[in-house]
Formats: C-alpha cells, structure tokens, sequence
C-alpha cells in the first residue's frame, strides 16, 4: 500500500491496524556500539540502521531516527539516505524524524524544510518552549505530523515540567497539553511525546487530549514498565491504537556480534507482543 498521499494521523490509523503493532523502533546509531563489521566504513551508520529496519519492519507502526546520532558523525547524508530507503521499501511505515526543533517562526520554517523536504520524514518531534509562532510553520506543511514534548521521560523533565503555571495550579507539562488539545490541533496535526517512565502523567494526558495520538518513549534502556504504560495511554474503546510505544538501545544493541539483526527482530518481536497483550488485558 503506497500511503504518501494519506496524512501522518491516517498512516498510523492503517499501520495500527495492518501491523497489529504500537511499537516504534529508534535508530540512534552510537559508532561506538555498531558491531565490528560497520565500524570504519563510510556509511557504517546507514548499513547498521537499514539491517535493523528489514530485520523488525513487520513488527513495527513507525520508525524514529534520532537527528542527533546522524549529525554529531556529520553523516547527514547518511540520514537522508536511510529515510529515503525506508519510505521506499516500506512506504505504510510512517517516519518520525526526532529533532526537537524549537526557534523563531522564520527560523522554524526553514526547520519545516528540513524535515519535511530534505529528509522527507512524515513527522518531525519539536520543543514547544518558544510558543506556538514557534510550532505553526510546520503546521503549514498539510498532512505532516507535528510532535509536541510534553512530559519528557528523563528525570531532569520534572524541573521545568511540573512547575505550576496556570491561575488554578496547572503544571507545565498538563497547560502543554490543553493548549495542543484546545488551541493548536485545528487541522488534526499534532502528537505529543510523554514519556513511559511516568505512566500517572500519561494518563492524565490522555484525559485531556482525547484519540490524539502520542510518542512514548523510555522502555527498554530507560526501564519504563510496559503493562502500566500501555494501560494509562489506551484508549479505551480502540485498543492497540492511539500510541506509538519508542525502543532504541534495547533493539537496536541486542547483541554486538554478527547475529545482530536476528538478535534485535528477537526483541522488537517480544516488545511487540508485550504491547499488545498489555493492550487488551
Ligand atoms: O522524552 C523523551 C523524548 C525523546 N526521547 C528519545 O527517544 C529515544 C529513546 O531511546 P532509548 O534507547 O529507547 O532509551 C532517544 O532517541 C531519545 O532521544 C526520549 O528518550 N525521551
């Protein structure tokens, strides 16, 4: 199925359902960690992320490569050339670029090109700090996903996340959520990143912003408890749905040695499952 022309809410509408999976698979390629047959060649980065992507791609409802691993190698091209593969071969697969970008609209404009124009990606991860002139230049790309922080998966997240901001005592990271539920999602754009390590706040965002749909990472590497994270962020009468449920190391580092890729399909299999019986539990 050929799902360029369908917006980024409708490829995972029909990813959930034609891949029975909430599971997002990360690429962030530490040259450090590659197994010994990439280290040192010049696309070692590209090779290593697309034998993960043929080894887990039926077990996934996105990828994420982080922008981070790519940039700090100056193998941008590298990253351009991974999307590229992916929306080729596997096309039902939404790909979300994890930048959070986050600058003056004008700047964010050129950020929206980026992402969307020279990676291709279908969505694009932002800091939403600055406000929403901020956010709306990538709201003016149709059909692209646009994926607020809300309540990040790192300990440090609470320090500014929590602090109490509204007349009535709203933290942080609940007002973000308001605002993208009420204010900024008038054309069905946004997602929001909650982390699994705080599945008390995952729900009470599902409170507030109904289906929309949100990217969860922190299980695997970050330790997040699967059954309480598929819990809080069901919805209720669509099960396997709404949540697009991030692993990198864990997936990705399964083994160093030659049996790397069976290793990581071995653990996107297992997470997969795992999510899916949290789901209808
Ligand atoms: O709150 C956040 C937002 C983004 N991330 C990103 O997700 C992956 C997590 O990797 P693991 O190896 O599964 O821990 C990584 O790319 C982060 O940059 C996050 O962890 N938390």
């Amino acid at each position: 199925m050929n799902s360029s022309s369908n917006t980024f809410t409708q490829q995972l509408q029909s990813v959930w359902a034609s891949q029975g999976s909430m599971l997002c698979v990360g690429f962030d390629p530490d040259p450090k960690r590659l197994p010994a047959i990439f280290q040192g060649r010049p696309e070692g980065l590209f090779e290593f992320c697309r034998e993960i992507a043929d080894a887990t791609a039926d077990a996934v409802c996105s990828f994420k490569p982080q922008f981070a691993y790519f940039a700090s190698q100056r193998a941008e091209a590298q990253l351009e050339k991974l999307i590229g593969y992916l929306k080729d071969k596997y096309p039902h697969i939404p790909v979300i670029l994890d930048s959070k970008r986050g600058d003056i609209g004008s700047t964010a404009q050129q950020y929206a090109l980026e992402a969307f124009e020279r990676y291709g990606a279908d969505a694009v991860t932002v800091n939403p700090y600055m406000g929403f002139d901020s956010i709306e230049p990538y709201l003016a790309h149709p059909g692209k996903g646009v994926i607020v922080l809300c309540r990040t998966s790192n300990p440090g997240g609470s320090d500014l996340q929590f602090l109490k901001v509204t007349p009535d005592g709203q933290p942080l990271y609940l007002h973000v959520a308001t605002l993208a539920a009420q204010q900024w999602n008038a054309s069905g754009q946004i997602s929001l990143v909650v982390g699994a390590t705080f599945p008390e706040e995952i729900a009470q965002v599902r409170a507030i912003v109904g289906e929309m749909p949100l990217l969860i990472p922190g299980i695997g590497a970050q330790g997040g408890d699967i059954n309480a994270t598929v819990k809080a962020g069901c919805i209720t009468h669509q099960p396997g749905t709404g949540m697009m449920i991030n692993s990198s190391r864990a997936i990705l580092y399964a083994s160093a040695g030659p049996d790397f890729a069976e290793a990581a399909r071995k653990v996107a299999f297992t997470t997969r499952d795992a999510l899916g019986l949290a789901s209808v539990e």
